[in-house]
């Protein structure tokens, strides 16, 4: 069998919520468990032995990607590419515009992923489910259960319980359809080229201007394809209990870095620092850059990502956390469910501290609320605290739930604000 890997990672104009974060780097690479996100989706893709090749597709400029993907195929040793779309054609539309590079020798099927999605994707028992069905299927998706009231922020699926078809499909209904939501992972088989093209074709009669032309060439995979689809005997989900959740929020970077820590366990336990002596003591799931340097009084953990180059002072204490390359952390900080951005400094006897916004642990199958950054008041929501790259914090200050954007010099302590 011959496979391929399509990961859609959008563009600029996207993951605006995930600013400060995604000023400096697209937010796709932004670094989750000390990997860039969309390195967690094609280590996923990697292993699944019969893919052969992953197309990345996007409208970030190419060169910003460049670097990444090269990195990639180096590491993975499987063929990586980058398509640029001209503007933003939406999630089919893409697929449509490279459906001669997707199609090239002749795959069996390919899997569709979004890019803003984490999780511990069981890509091979769903490709296992999508080959084996007794009807072929144009498409199958990965669904998860969500709760009642959060299910209508997602994809939503109605299926036949005995044969797993999928009878009805709403993106994101406003009132309540069902708790299966669509998990933003797909199996296409080559025949849905046909069905996109259809679409394509019926709204190239309507354009007259270029704004037009621009709109009609964007498809939706989920409203333009699965909406229709839904209810014909050509699409299937195939249902999946593991951690998965989306990443729209500089704040669920911090849910998804402990997932993805908790996932080395399994899977490269070797990413993970343990405790030794002469060394900081590590409690739970810790990933420290190689080339990072930590203080043999520090304390970290649980779930804390150190990168590249970064120093860790005498006496710090960090838990629930991301810390970028670069940056320093002097003595006797203290740093809680915050990400401290590239090349920042925080002075010693400070304190960084969030409010995790983690999904309701008494509610099964509860998500992340993405809650905006500001409330119906225009008051600013808790969140974790994040400063943007290049900050500086001085020593012996309280930094609370705030957010602090590049190359800012912090005079004194904050609380509760966004600081420009
Ligand atoms: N290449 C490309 N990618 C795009 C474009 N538009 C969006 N994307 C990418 O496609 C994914 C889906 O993005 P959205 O359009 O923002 O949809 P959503 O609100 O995340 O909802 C989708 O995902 C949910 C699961 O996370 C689903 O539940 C829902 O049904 C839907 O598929 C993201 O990774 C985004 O970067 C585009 O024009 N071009």
């Amino acid at each position: 069998m011959m496979l391929k890997a399509v990961i859609l990672i959008g563009g600029p104009q996207k993951g605006t919520r995930f600013r400060p974060l995604s000023l400096d780097l697209p937010k796709p690479l932004f670094p989750v468990a000390g990997l860039p996100m969309l390195q967690h989706h094609i280590e996923a893709c990697a292993a699944v032995p019969d893919i052969r090749e992953i197309l990345l597709l996007g409208y970030f400029p190419a060169q910003q990607l460049q670097q990444f993907v090269s990195d990639m195929i180096a590491e993975y040793k499987i063929r990586i590419r980058y398509l640029q779309e001209y503007h933003a054609l939406g999630t089919a539309g893409g697929i449509y515009h490279f459906r001669d590079q997707i199609s090239f020798g002749n795959p069996d099927a390919f899997f569709v992923l979004n890019g803003d999605v984490c999780g511990d994707f069981p890509l091979q028992q769903m490709l296992k489910f999508h080959t084996g069905l007794a009807t072929p299927s144009l498409i199958t998706i990965m669904g998860t259960e969500a709760t009642r009231q959060q299910s209508t922020m997602y994809g939503c699926i109605a299926e036949d319980k005995e044969t797993h078809q999928i009878l009805h499909y709403v993106e994101k209904p406003s009132t309540f359809v069902s708790t299966l939501i669509n998990c933003g992972v797909y199996i296409c088989s080559p025949g849905i080229f046909k069905t996109v093209k259809e679409i394509f074709n019926s709204r190239q009669d309507f354009q007259n201007s270029c704004d037009e032309r621009e709109a009609s060439e964007s498809i939706q995979l989920e409203q333009d394809i699965l909406m229709p689809i839904a209810g014909t005997g050509q699409a299937y989900v195939y249902t999946t209990d593991r951690w998965w959740s989306q990443i729209k929020t500089a704040g669920s970077a911090i849910y998804a870095n402990r997932h993805y820590l908790q996932l080395y366990l399994r899977t490269h336990p070797a990413r993970l620092t343990d405790n030794a002596p002469g060394k900081p003591k590590i409690i739970g799931d810790v990933y420290i850059h190689p080339s990072a340097t930590v203080d043999s009084s520090a304390v970290l953990g649980p779930n804390v990502s150190v990168g590249k180059n970064a120093v860790i002072g005498a006496g710090v204490r960090i838990r629930e956390s991301i810390v970028l390359g670069n940056s320093t952390i002097k003595e006797h900080s203290c740093v809680l469910y915050t990400v401290v951005g590239w090349n920042s400094t925080v002075g010693a006897w400070s304190r960084l501290e969030g409010t995790p916004c983690d999904p309701n642990p008494n509610k099964p199958f509860a998500k992340m609320d993405n809650v905006p950054l500001f409330n119906s008041e225009g008051k600013l929501n808790p969140s974790i605290t994040i400063l943007g790259c290049n900050v500086t914090v001085p020593a012996e200050v309280i930094v609370l739930n705030s957010i602090v954007l590049p190359y800012k010099d912090l005079p004194h302590s904050y609380k509760n604000e966004i600081i420009l």
